[in-house]
């Protein structure tokens, strides 16, 4: 039986088979060569003093089914930024999160904050693209790759001068990040194998993460409160999408969160 994570991967491997027949690699470097403008220092951005808020694009997922329908996803990056978002995250994988690359473009041409393409990169090819599309950070999800991708992949990001936020979300995982030499790692409460959440995770792994490297705490991030409570826990940045894009406000959204995580008493 194959996990969810596998069958998610096994679909984008089959759109970029599409995306690479269309668009060879050359081409796309030809693109970040000729016409990207280079990508903003993201790492810098996050390392700032404070928790910061990265505010999610995202319309559906696999364990929610629908979240919002978001017609313009530059309007609603906008709102984030307005309520003072750090970095915006843009899911771009079309068939269980609903988004692409168009809202990628449309994202980036809005904000002047630092970008994420969030997908399940586990090609050269997708860094490339990410870069091609205006993306300053790519995720990186240890669970989808075996240690020798991991380094080439992260050598791609660093070397296009993006940032990688390296996502795990148990021991092993914390460890193999930390290994191939990652400076910003994501802890993301939901199991991508499982779809569970486990609100614990941050707390057990955060000890593991030495001190010099951005931790960022992901899902299931409700409010102002659990913001706060990741901030008191150690976390540097928290990542939040159905709790902003379900809501009517979203910039009020986002600056309640700001708000939590520059209250006094969380560092
Ligand atoms: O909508 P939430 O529960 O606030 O979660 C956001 C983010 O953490 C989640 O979208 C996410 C984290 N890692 C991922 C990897 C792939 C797809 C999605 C994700």
């Amino acid at each position: 039986m194959s996990t969810v994570l596998e069958e998610i991967v096994a679909g984008v491997r089959e759109d970029l088979a599409d995306r690479e027949r269309s668009v060879p690699l050359d081409a796309l470097r030809r693109v970040v060569a000729d016409s990207t403008p280079p990508a903003l220092d993201a790492e810098a951005v996050l390392r700032r003093p404070g928790l910061s808020l990265v505010a999610e694009v995202k319309r559906s997922s696999p364990s929610k089914g629908a979240l919002s329908d978001i017609p313009d996803p530059a309007a609603l990056a906008l709102a984030y930024a307005d309520g003072g978002a750090s970095a915006i995250s843009v899911l771009t994988e079309r068939r269980r999160f609903g988004g692409s690359l168009a809202d990628l473009d449309q994202v980036r041409a809005a904000v002047d904050v630092p970008v994420l393409r969030k997908d399940f990169v586990v090609t050269e090819y997708q860094v490339w693209e990410a870069r091609a599309h205006g993306a300053d950070i790519v995720l990186l999800i240890v669970a989808a790759l075996e240690d020798p991708l991991l380094r080439d992949l992260l050598a791609t990001v660093r070397g296009l001068g993006m940032t990688a936020l390296v996502e795990v979300h148990d021991e092993d995982e914390t460890q193999r990040a930390l290994d191939a030499g990652a400076s910003v790692v994501g802890v993301n409460a939901r199991d991508l194998k499982t779809l569970q959440v486990h609100p614990d995770t941050f707390s057990r792994l955060r000890p593991l993460v030495p001190s010099g490297v951005v931790t960022v705490a992901e899902s299931g991030i409700t409010g102002p409160q659990d913001a706060a409570s990741y901030a008191a826990q150690g976390a540097d940045v928290v990542l939040v999408g159905e709790a902003l894009v379900r809501t009517g406000d979203p910039r009020g959204a986002a600056a309640a969160i700001v708000a939590a995580g520059a209250a006094p008493g969380v560092s």
